[in-house]
């Protein structure tokens, strides 16, 4: 297997003006590919959607960007950085230090299909708490910061509440909230609206539309909602077998896609 050479790889992307680089990545479970020598691409400012089959490999995708996961063979680089390197005489993959996907975890807002609000704290407090312990942000300040975005997502009459006192799409609000205390450069929405009762999807799906039409944050979405997809998306990828076969900006995709596969697809989640 040849190594890459991860420095001019950097230099290239930062020069084409890519925040995100998937460049040949694998990722196996066991014997199991999940992604197979997957490229892809990710402007800053842009706002892409992953679609595709169940197990394709989505949600994966945003694990790796996470540092949850670590990927197998390749490279994924976040602002011209390799979020892991090859070392040793064999060629294995070396996680970035610590330090390093720290920062980068800083960079990146995720929300969850399951919300994942801390239970124990308030709706205050799950806002303020990573801005104050991990930005080091003063608390007066982090509470003014959370006042505003509980606005925006239409729940400042809820800063006292428990996430039990709130219906999912109340949390799932709450939960877009924490995530942009950070100001993140990068949104991930893994499947957000996928754990709601079908008449707060609606709430939430409207929320994030302002937020990409409102803001200049980078948004990775995995969705099943074609409709959202439609509307928030400059670039739509349809992912199946670990790779991209196909992408575009959604009217071609969603009005005339190539792939037989992603004809396929359309015509069963439509
Ligand atoms: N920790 C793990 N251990 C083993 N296999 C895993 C693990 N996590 C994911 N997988 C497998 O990887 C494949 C891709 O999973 P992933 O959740 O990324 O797919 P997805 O495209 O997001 O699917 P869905 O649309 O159903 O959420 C699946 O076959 C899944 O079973």
């Amino acid at each position: 297997m040849q190594k890459p050479d991860t420095e001019h790889r950097a230099q290239d992307t930062v020069a084409a003006g890519h925040l995100i680089e998937f460049d040949q990545v694998v990722k196996r479970y066991g014997d199991h590919v999940v992604l197979d020598h997957l490229d892809f691409t990710v402007e800053r400012g842009r706002h892409v959607t992953l679609i595709g089959p169940s197990g394709s490999g989505k949600t994966t995708i945003l694990r790796l960007l996470m540092t949850l996961e670590r990927i197998s063979e390749g490279l994924i680089l976040v602002g011209g950085r390799p979020l892991s390197h090859m070392a040793g005489p064999n060629g294995s993959l070396k996680p970035a230090d610590e330090k390093y996907q720290r920062e980068v975890r800083k960079k990146i807002g995720m929300v969850f299909q399951q919300f994942n609000l801390f239970p124990n704290m308030n709706v205050l407090q799950n806002i303020t708490e990573a801005p104050v312990s991990v930005l080091g942000l003063d608390r007066a300040e982090a509470e003014e910061r959370a006042g505003e975005l509980l606005d925006m997502v239409g729940l400042r009459e809820k800063i006292t509440a428990h996430p039990t006192q709130l219906s999912g799409g109340q949390q799932q609000r709450v939960a877009i909230a924490r995530a942009l205390a950070m100001r993140p450069e990068i949104l991930l929405l893994d499947e957000v609206t996928s754990a709601l009762d079908p008449e707060l999807v609606a709430g939430v799906l409207d929320l994030l539309r302002e937020i990409a039409h409102t803001t200049d944050i980078t948004m990775l979405c995995v969705t099943h909602e074609m409709g959202f997809a439609r509307d928030i998306s400059d670039q739509v990828l349809m992912f199946d077998g670990g790779r991209v076969i196909e992408s575009g900006p959604p009217e071609r995709i969603f009005g005339d896609p190539e792939q037989e596969r992603t004809r396929e697809f359309l015509s069963a989640v439509l």
